[in-house]
């Protein structure tokens, strides 16, 4: 069976996957058209504002949109337009945990998927295939290709694929231009053999085929849930660690750099840190946590819900560190916390650590100036209501000032809390932070950012993830 030659593509939102992941391909295959459609109008409005105020923070992004909207990369809201028109559709929408019903708190909602899915076969008057961008359970596709079954016209016929991302926010450009693979799944039929080669040969136009992997559709979409709990282990792993440095005076950084020098651990992701976030980790690994209890493998979930229960008790022992640390409490003290996004270069702060170190901050009755250099403020007041629920939201506004520089928000304090790994915040002039702060001046680092033998010889008290 010859694979379709592909020349229109959708995608079906415009999201940190959807936005970037499209724009690449649009950029790379410029015989081809690209449609990115989402349901919300001051996303898709932000990706076509003249001064390219695109909706995410994404270093490269802006230049790649540049080169290619307008010439064949397009954004709209006429979701049924970018349906009847390609060949190839991604439906790239979100699958939070849900939060209600069956599997709360732990099980992907695949409400969106499903209504994007019903979509695309009510719309569809030609055959197309659907590709599954976003993460999903493990034989999610068997329920969209009974739906577009179901549901389609008569001479439509739908090949569903499974095409998870891998990007990293904040290096999602650099990723998408030269992934480590890319993971197609389909059915192992003629058809949907077929369907695979029409996909692999869009990547090819820029990743080398040995790194386009073909698997079958259920290995495809458990692996990307498996590759995202295997990540967040390792970073589990290494913090359960840094609490015993900690209480040993064995040093994280050493520990990290003796073990990755091991072939077979490897260097990478084995940073300490004040907790993992970001929309993915938690999400996922939950996600596989319910799929194990679903299938009645209590063990195997116990065994990865507990990379989650690590993530929390990181989180709960930096504060109370900062508490212990400051003589037991932090009543009426001001503290700054430089970052809120969940990582560097990115805005998004999905999970982000610093919202709960904020929240036990608060709840410790201490007032809190933040500064990040690209969360938006509308975000930060969003995040801590949706943190302290029963907090009145005059309250959390009498606790916490948003500062416009990391200088404003160190003025008058009595600590700094270091929560996002920014580069800037290595660059500031700390002999003029410390001159502005109240004395004992502490410093805690969240991220192994700071030099810590430099800020204490300039009078800080320094306080280090994985070290006394
Ligand atoms: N954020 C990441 O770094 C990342 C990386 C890899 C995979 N993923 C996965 O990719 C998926 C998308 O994640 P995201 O971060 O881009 O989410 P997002 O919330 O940023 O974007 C999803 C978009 O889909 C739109 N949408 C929802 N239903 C729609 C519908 N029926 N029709 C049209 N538009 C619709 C929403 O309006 C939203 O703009 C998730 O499954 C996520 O787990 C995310
Ligand atoms: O050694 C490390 C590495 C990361 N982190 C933290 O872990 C979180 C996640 O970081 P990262 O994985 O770099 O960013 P994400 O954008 O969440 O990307 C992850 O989640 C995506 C969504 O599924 C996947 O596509 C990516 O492959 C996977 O890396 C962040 O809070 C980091 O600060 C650490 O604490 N220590």
């Amino acid at each position: 069976m010859a694979p379709v030659k592909v020349t229109k593509i959708c995608c079906i939102g415009a999201g940190y996957v959807g936005g970037p992941t499209c724009a690449v391909i649009a950029l790379k295959c410029p015989h081809i058209t690209v449609t990115i459609v989402d349901l919300n109008q001051a996303r898709v409005d932000a990706w076509n504002s003249p001064d390219f105020k695109l909706p995410i923070y994404e270093p490269g992004l802006e230049e790649v949109v540049r080169e290619a909207r307008g010439r064949n990369l397009f954004f709209s809201t006429d979701v049924d337009k970018g349906i009847l028109e390609a060949d190839l559709i991604f439906v790239s929408v979100n699958t939070p945990t849900k939060k209600s019903g069956v599997g709360a708190g732990f099980a992907a909602d695949l409400n969106y998927v499903e209504l994007a899915t019903r979509r695309i076969a009510q719309v569809a008057t030609s055959s197309k295939i659907v590709v599954e961008k976003s993460t999903v359970p493990c034989r999610t596709a068997e329920s969209m290709r009974t739906i577009l079954e179901a549901n389609s016209k008569p001479n439509c016929h739908f090949d569903i694929l499974s095409n998870p991302e891998f990007l990293a926010e904040g290096t999602a450009i650099t990723d998408l231009f030269a992934p480590d693979r890319v993971l197609i799944g389909s059915l192992q039929t003629p058809e949907g053999i077929s369907a695979c080669a029409s996909l692999t040969e869009v990547y090819a136009n820029w990743v080398p085929k040995d790194r386009i992997l073909n698997v079958g559709l259920w290995s495809s979409e458990l692996s990307k849930l498996a590759a995202n709990a295997m990540l967040a282990q390792r970073i589990s792993s290494i913090n359960a660690l840094s609490a015993i440095c900690e209480a040993t005076g064995a040093n994280i950084d050493e520990v990290a750099h003796a073990i990755g020098y091991d072939t077979r651990i490897g260097p990478k992701f084995l940073k300490a840190s004040v907790g993992f976030g970001g929309s993915c980790f938690q999400k996922d690994i939950l996600n596989l946590v319910y799929l194990s209890e679903s299938l009645h493998l209590p063990e195997v979930a116990a065994y990865w819900r507990q990379v989650v229960e690590m993530n929390e008790h990181q989180k709960r022992r930096f504060s109370k560190r900062v508490v212990d640390t400051m003589f037991n409490t932090i009543t009426g003290k001001r503290i700054a916390v430089l970052g809120f996004a969940f990582k560097a270069d990115t805005g998004d702060t999905r999970e982000s650590a610093a919202i709960t170190l904020i929240r036990d901050f608060q709840s410790e009755k201490a007032y809190v100036n933040v500064y990040d250099p690209q969360v938006v403020e509308e975000q930060i007041w969003t995040d801590l209501a949706e943190a302290s629920p029963l907090v009145p939201e005059e309250q959390i506004k009498k606790q916490v000032r948003i500062c416009k520089s990391a200088m404003e928000a160190c003025k008058d304090a009595e600590a700094v809390v270091i929560a996002t790994e920014w580069k800037e915040f290595n660059e500031i002039n700390w002999e003029e932070v410390y001159q502005s702060m109240n004395k004992p001046a502490f410093v805690f680092d969240g991220r192994l950012l700071v030099d810590a033998e430099k800020l204490r010889n300039i009078g800080f008290k320094v306080v280090t993830i994985g070290r006394p």
